[in-house]
């Protein structure tokens, strides 16, 4: 007994001194944190402005505690370059957060799941089977039909003058779009689609305690492991029925793999891969291909909705850059009534207008977080093994030394000979994120949102309602996976003859 005592004094004594003995690893600077909360007093409501202030006094690469959870936050283009470049392997993992165990089936989509050998082939395999060029074109025709409605719809309230909420016609384009690729299919009245979407990224956007202070996640303090539980099964449910309904289908007659729905791809290769590729054999079970769907859903609407609303908002408040891109319009579709998707590569300010945009009114102001597999050294700091990093792209678009003085002017032209691209090697343009985790969908995002904007702005002129100046437009945002404007977009078109 007492020998078992005196083994567990030493063991202790031994761990102390080891502690003690052991050089301060030192972590990058930040605020020091209070016990329990940490830092989570300074992130206000609008998180992304708060770290942003806090890293012009610490750093653009700060060590910040939340709750119980080790973040750094980086803060500029030359810092994202070393975590999301140099050190990319390193940074390639996500944490387990809340929002994930329960609606993305246990982290098996791509988005959060942790790197490794499963993450690596489910994203190999969307980004050849699913978001392909060959694959996004072959939806080009659906595209062009969506448009057209729009347009007309268009039409017809500018034959009416009638105010127009642009944000929910956008929002229901892109919805549109996005269900046909998918499911086939949209407006199945049977399901309650654009609700569970809508509660779905509000409910993973929001703040969630147990996330930061996970020893009390069993208490639900804020009923969200609640909600994530019944907007899981409404989820499943939806899933399960289009699923089901696309197995019949393929029983009765085989489909030509042009005209095959995102859902037809996945149940044509489960058993491809099943049968050929072992190391993709685990990836296309039922579970797996609906959080899948599911990560096809989340990364097309909210993202490509919220920006277009910014881009709108962002040339109705500039009539001159408005009037620049009609010019441009003009030039390169003539009289064709309709822009094509082979005309957007030819729109060399539209391209401006949409880098600028991202830059000054990020769509999502976080990358998703990301966290390290090991302790690394980066500028002399010491980074442990779990952190959590959050790059604050929005915090880029207002770096002076990137931008210049004027970063905070609406100028398009700033990028005009300049090879800054997204995903650039230089970092200042990451609305996509870069590396290893970087958006698998970048090119069908910029696709619709180059195809939405250009017609809105070649077939109508936009006027605020009741004689607002373009001045006085609100560009305040909220909090949340992505930031919208505030207030929705409302705008009379006028068609043009
Ligand atoms: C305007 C449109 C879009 C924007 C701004 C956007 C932005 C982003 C960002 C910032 C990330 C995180 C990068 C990181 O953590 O380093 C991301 C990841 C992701 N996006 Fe997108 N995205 C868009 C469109 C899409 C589309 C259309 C899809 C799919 C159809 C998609 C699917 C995904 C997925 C699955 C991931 C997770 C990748 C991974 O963790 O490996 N996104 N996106």
């Amino acid at each position: 007994m007492y020998s078992f005592a005196l083994a567990v004094l030493l063991i202790l004594t031994g761990i102390l001194f080891w502690r003690w003995s052991s050089p301060q690893k030192k972590l990058p600077p930040g605020p020091m944190p209070l016990p329990i909360i940490g830092s989570l007093h300074l992130l206000g409501n609008l998180p992304h402005r708060a770290l942003h202030k806090l890293s012009q006094k610490y750093g653009p690469i700060m060590s910040i505690r939340l709750g119980s959870i080790q973040f750094v936050i980086v803060s500029s283009p030359e810092a994202a370059k070393l975590f999301l470049g140099t050190h990319d392997a390193v940074f390639a993992s996500r944490p387990n957060i809340e929002a994930a165990k329960y609606l993305s089936y246990g982290s098996r989509g791509m988005t959060f799941s942790e790197y490794g050998p499963y993450w690596r082939s489910v994203r190999k395999f969307c980004t050849l089977e699913l978001l392909s060029a060959t694959k996004i074109n072959g939806f080009a025709g659906m595209r062009r039909e969506e448009i057209r409605m729009m347009v007309e719809e268009m039409r017809v309230a500018s034959m009416r003058r009638q105010v127009v909420n642009l944000s929910e016609t956008v929002g229901a384009l892109i919805e549109g779009m996005t269900c046909k690729m998918i499911f086939g299919k949209k407006n199945d009245e049977r399901f309650v689609f654009k609700r569970v979407v809508d509660e779905s990224m509000e409910a993973t956007g929001a703040f969630n305690l147990a996330d930061y202070v996970p020893m009390l996640a069993p208490f639900d303090f804020q009923g969200l492991t609640k909600r994530f539980k019944t907007l899981n099964k409404d989820i499943d449910e939806m899933f399960e029925t289009l699923i089901s309904e696309h197995e019949e289908r393929s029983l009765i007659s085989s489909q030509r793999h042009d005209e095959m729905d995102f859902i037809d791809i996945l149940l044509s290769l489960k058993h491809q891969y099943s049968n050929t590729h072992d190391e993709l054999s685990y990836t296309i079970d039922r579970p797996s291909m609906k959080a899948i769907l599911l990560d096809m859903v989340a990364g097309s609407i909210d993202t490509a909705k919220t920006s277009i609303d910014w881009i709108l908002a962002a040339l109705i408040k500039h009539p001159r850059v408005m009037k620049e891109l009609k010019k441009e319009l003009r030039t390169v579709i003539r009289d064709k009534r309709v822009v094509e998707e082979t005309d957007l590569a030819k729109l060399n300010y539209l391209h401006m207008v949409v880098k600028e945009t991202f830059r000054l009114y990020p769509v999502a102001p976080f990358m998703i977080p990301h966290e390290s597999m090991e302790d690394i050294v980066i500028n002399g700091y010491s980074i442990p093994k779990k952190t959590r990093v959050l790059v604050n792209y929005w915090a880029f678009g207002r770096d002076p030394k990137v931008w210049s003085e004027n970063w905070d002017e609406f100028l398009p032209e700033r990028f005009l000979d300049k090879d800054i691209e997204f995903r650039g090697p230089d970092c200042q343009l990451i609305q996509f994120g870069t590396g290893r985790r970087g958006c698998p969908g970048m090119n069908l995002g910029l696709l619709n949102i180059g195809l939405v904007i250009s017609n809105m702005v070649h077939c109508f002129d936009w006027e605020l309602p009741n004689g607002t100046s373009p001045t006085d437009l609100d560009m305040k945002e909220k909090f949340g996976l992505t930031i919208p404007r505030v207030e929705p977009l409302l705008a009379i078109p006028t068609y043009h003859t």
